[in-house]
């Protein structure tokens, strides 16, 4: 079904894993055309790390599958800017209003701040605008509302707030599979739970406190848990059941868990919520999964602040199945760049040129093949394969081939035509001369060459080795220069 495929077998079937039933399934929507599809998005307490991104590029590149393959997608993704704690479980405080009170600032002015943050990341690696972003605090009555449907058969309350008893639905903690009690040593017990497991939906301003954000309900002043949250926006803006939820392998042992059981109490079913869950595995580096509660953490921007164009992060994130875990260094860094430099450099050649339809067999296997790839549980690794198979193809129609890579690329979101080689130098921000400055050097330096005053062109070349730019004669790559880091 890739528009630009004409003389191609028939597409392959789409095939997903569903984590839970740990099991590779066939697509098959609940609107027939259409894939409704929710991501867990990012508490707006701090930058996102890179890690965190990767979840997001992952979340694009299932959306950008589904769309290639012929759905009508309605992607979701939702800003978290209330209820969630320091610790998964039920102990701690509220990120946010915890990063309100260390910074003396309001926990709104926070909220914006993080999520443009966030969006500049989302903007920068070029993940598309899902149909709606939903920010917790705009449905609190709605939580509410959802809340007190299920308070009577599924909930107790509490001093500290509105507890959901684990016991009452079919099969909790299936898609975490644990057995029922393995959780109780990673759960902080609060005083009166029935269950290990069981979780807050609402909870309560403590008596003398006051906090920031705060709601009136039922239960008392408080707010919602996060888990509600979820539950609650998925339904109003996807409907139930919808067909894919999304998030970091992390919610697979509690958030999602605690979203299925709410779920299943609200539609007086067994029904999860979604017919697929699908979980990224982590980007770690050396020493372990990478987080924000463990101090430094890297963010998009200093990887463009040391001169890194932000899509051979994703390109690096695409080179590993999203299932795998993916570990992060400079010198992967460095070589998913030069990798997306070639990419663009073989692509340059058919930028300019009007797109044709595919009628070339060797095109259209590479697409077949590329469709059944990204089909085959969005196999990136072998798709990006693909791409630069399609790219090297030589004495081929320049039409046909910029359709073929613009379709791929379409899916791969890498702008391979929109590039060019000199948007992805590495250009450091710390850099003490301007890119200006070193061309003007180099163009004296080339006219001392022609006139053979080899004298002054090597003057040249050491006065821009000084400033910390590297000339490289001949690279292969055509990189010129080379601003040292
Ligand atoms: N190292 C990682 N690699 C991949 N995905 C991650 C990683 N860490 C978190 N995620 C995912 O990022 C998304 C956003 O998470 P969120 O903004 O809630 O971060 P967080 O839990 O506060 O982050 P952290 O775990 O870093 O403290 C979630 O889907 C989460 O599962
Ligand atoms: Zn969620």
């Amino acid at each position: 079904m890739g528009a630009a495929m004409t003389e191609t077998p028939p597409p392959a079937p789409l095939r997903l894993f569903n984590s839970l039933t740990r099991q590779l399934e066939d697509f098959e929507p609940v609107h027939a055309g259409e894939a409704r599809v929710y991501s867990c998005g990012p508490t707006v307490y701090n930058y996102p790390h890179i890690g965190n991104m990767r979840a997001y590029v992952f979340a694009d590149t299932l959306g950008r599958t589904l769309s290639f393959k012929g759905y009508k997608l309605t992607h979701v993704i939702n800003i978290t800017d209330v209820g969630h704690l320091t610790d998964d479980a039920d102990a701690g405080e509220d990120k946010l209003e915890k990063a309100a009170a260390e910074r003396a600032q309001s926990i709104w002015d926070i909220a914006r701040h993080y999520t443009e943050a966030y969006w500049a990341d989302v903007k920068a690696l070029n993940i598309r605008q899902p149909a709606h972003w939903s920010i917790a605090t705009d449905y609190v009555p709605a939580m509410i509302e959802f809340a007190k449907a299920i308070a009577d058969k599924h909930c107790y309350e509490l001093e500290s707030g509105l507890y959901f008893d684990t016991t009452s639905v079919a099969g909790y903690g299936r898609l975490a599979r644990h057995s029922t009690d393995e959780g109780e040593s990673r759960i902080d017990p609060v005083d009166g739970k029935r269950h290990p497991a069981d979780f807050a939906i609402w909870r309560k301003t403590p008596a003398g406190e006051k906090r920031q954000m705060e709601w009136d309900s039922p239960w008392g002043r408080g707010a919602p848990g996060w888990h509600l949250e979820c539950s609650v926006m998925s339904e109003a803006l996807l409907g139930f059941p919808f067909d894919i939820h999304t998030g970091g392998i992390d919610h697979r042992e509690i958030h999602h868990p605690n979203e299925i059981a709410q779920n299943q109490a609200h539609s007086c079913s067994n029904d999860s919520g979604a017919r697929l869950w699908m979980h990224n595995n982590f980007l770690v580096d050396r020493s372990g999964k990478m987080s924000k509660s463990s101090g430094e953490f890297l963010r998009v921007q200093l990887l463009i602040d040391k001169g890194y164009h932000p899509l051979a992060y994703r390109l690096m994130c695409l080179q590993a199945h999203y299932r795998s875990e993916l570990e992060f260094s400079w010198e992967g860094l460095g070589a998913a760049l030069t990798r997306l430099k070639r990419l663009v450099m073989a692509a340059a050649s058919v930028r300019e040129v009007e797109r044709a339809p595919v009628t070339d067999r060797r095109l259209s296997g590479l697409l077949a093949r590329f469709d059944a790839a990204m089909s085959d549980d969005l196999n990136t690794p072998v798709a990006l394969t693909l791409i630069e198979d399609a790219a090297a193809l030589k004495k081929i129609d320049a039409g046909q081939k910029r359709a073929a890579l613009e379709a791929m690329d379409k899916v791969l979101g890498l702008e391979v035509l929109a590039l060019s080689r000199a948007d992805l130098r590495i250009r450091p921000k710390v850099a003490a001369v301007t890119e200006v400055e070193i061309e003007a050097a180099l163009t004296r330096r080339k006219e001392a060459r022609a006139a053979k005053d080899f004298a002054a062109s090597d003057a040249l070349r050491d006065e821009l080795l000084a400033a910390g730019v590297e000339v490289m004669d001949g690279d292969p790559l055509g990189w010129d220069w080379r601003l040292e880091n």
